[in-house]
């Protein structure tokens, strides 16, 4: 565990950077500092490794002041990864990831093996590896930037906005390669933002920083959207936290109906069988046609099908029962012209339809549970503290949010 024990930085000319900060990073988990700009995130993370001295207080190391260890070793064990991926341009890629082995004495075969399997890791084709930082587009160098980090294996990440550079579509392709790579390696990694988006999509724990480096809340992300612990945090995290705070449970309690699916190859027979139970059902005048593997097509009007009619309305976008969230159902719902999001398995069969109405219901269940924990808690056989029990809870189980629509 990292412990950053009432933690000041108070610069030469007189400004207070950081202002009796303390915080408990936990192992194998992301911590996210995030807060405007000038709050003293960057400040905080140059303290974890000594690149920047503290004034007051002290930062342990499982239980070790950082000042009592050479300067150096604490640095290696800590990858450390900035804004524009900071490579030797000089260098190629693999001998940029393998910077920190040749450093600790590795010979270069064995380094060069490492940094071939560190870039398969971050999704890096290894047949750049003998390119230069130049020949690479900004969210490739970003990725190398991150094995370079891993290179030596430290238990340590420390990232400051290593993706704000990148459009949104590759950022979010290296926040999920970022969520993959800790689910496999557990680093403890404390990650800068200024995007309180990323931060509750990456975070396990998230410390919302105001102005002159204090301390506004440390929490983990649903319970800050749940419970923002004054107006400032309030506003930091936007107005639609309600729907954001979603991204949290899980859509498997979401009553599905099979009803109104039809195969595109029905008979007018079956048709007819379907259409008026689903038209008792109600109250939707709609049939979820999908393929004669069961992949949804489109909506069709029920009559107008079964009266021949093979005109289709796109369904917008499906939601996967027992894998989403609620924030993606709802958000199928809200963009399905029927009105009914519709669910699909693993291999994106539809498996049922669900009303706006019985999502609402499930929303109901959410708002009514408690605040969500870390989701290595939620992993834990005991769930210590975890909803379980009714059927309302089971509908309401945290997830790690899937950052749908963000
Ligand atoms: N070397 C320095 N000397 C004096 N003041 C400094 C120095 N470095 C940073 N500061 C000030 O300390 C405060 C915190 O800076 P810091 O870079 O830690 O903020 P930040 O939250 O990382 O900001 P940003 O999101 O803009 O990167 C700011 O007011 C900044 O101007």
């Amino acid at each position: 565990m990292i412990l950053i024990d009432a933690v000041t930085k108070r610069y030469p000319d007189g400004t207070t950077a950081v202002d009796r900060l303390t915080l408990e990073i936990p192992d194998g988990s992301i911590t996210v500092l995030v807060g405007p700009s000038g709050c003293g995130k960057t400040t905080t993370l140059r303290m974890i490794n000594r690149m920047i001295d503290l004034t007051e207080g002290r930062i342990t190391l499982d239980g070790a002041d950082i000042r009592d260890q050479p300067v150096n070793a604490l640095r290696r064990s800590m990858g450390y990864v900035i804004q524009n991926a900071g490579l030797f341009p000089h260098r190629t890629i693999a001998d940029n990831i393998a910077t920190v082995p040749r450093l600790l004495g590795w010979d270069r075969r064995q380094a060069k093996t490492r940094a071939l399997e560190l870039m398969e890791r971050v999704g890096l084709d290894p047949a750049l590896a003998k390119r230069y930082p130049y020949q690479l587009s900004g969210g490739q160098q970003q990725r190398v930037g991150v094995a370079r980090a891993l290179a030596a294996d430290p238990p340590v990440m420390l990232m400051d906005e290593p993706f704000s550079a990148v459009d949104p579509v590759v950022r979010k392709g290296l926040q999920d390669e970022l969520l993959r790579i800790q689910a496999e390696l557990g680093k403890t990694i404390v990650f800068v933002t200024h995007d309180i988006d990323e931060a509750i999509k990456l975070g396990d724990m998230v410390a919302v920083l105001r102005e002159g480096g204090k301390l506004a809340q440390y929490a983990p992300p649903s319970e800050l959207l749940t419970a923002p612990s004054d107006p400032f945090v309030e506003d930091f995290l936007g107005t639609d936290r309600g729907v954001r705070r979603l991204s949290f449970f899980t859509a498997a309690g979401v009553e599905l109906t099979s009803l109104p699916i039809v195969a595109v190859d029905s008979t007018a027979e079956q048709l007819t069988e379907r259409t008026l139970p689903a038209l008792d059902l109600g109250k939707t005048p709609y049939l979820l046609v999908t393929d004669t593997e069961g992949r949804p097509l489109g909506w069709a009007d029920a009559k107008l099908r079964a009266a021949g009619d093979t005109a289709l309305t796109p369904y917008g976008h499906s939601f996967t029962a027992g894998r989403d969230s609620l924030r993606a159902a709802l958000d199928s719902a809200v963009l399905s012209p029927t009105g009914w999001a519709v669910a699909v398995d693993e291999s994106g069969r539809a498996v049922g339809v669900a009303a706006q109405e019985t999502i609402a219901a499930a929303i109901r269940d959410a708002h009514a549970e408690r605040p969500v924990l870390l989701p290595s808690q939620v992993a834990e056989p005991d769930g210590d503290g975890g909803p379980a029990g009714t059927a309302a809870e089971d509908a309401a189980v945290p997830v790690r949010p899937d950052g749908a629509g963000a």
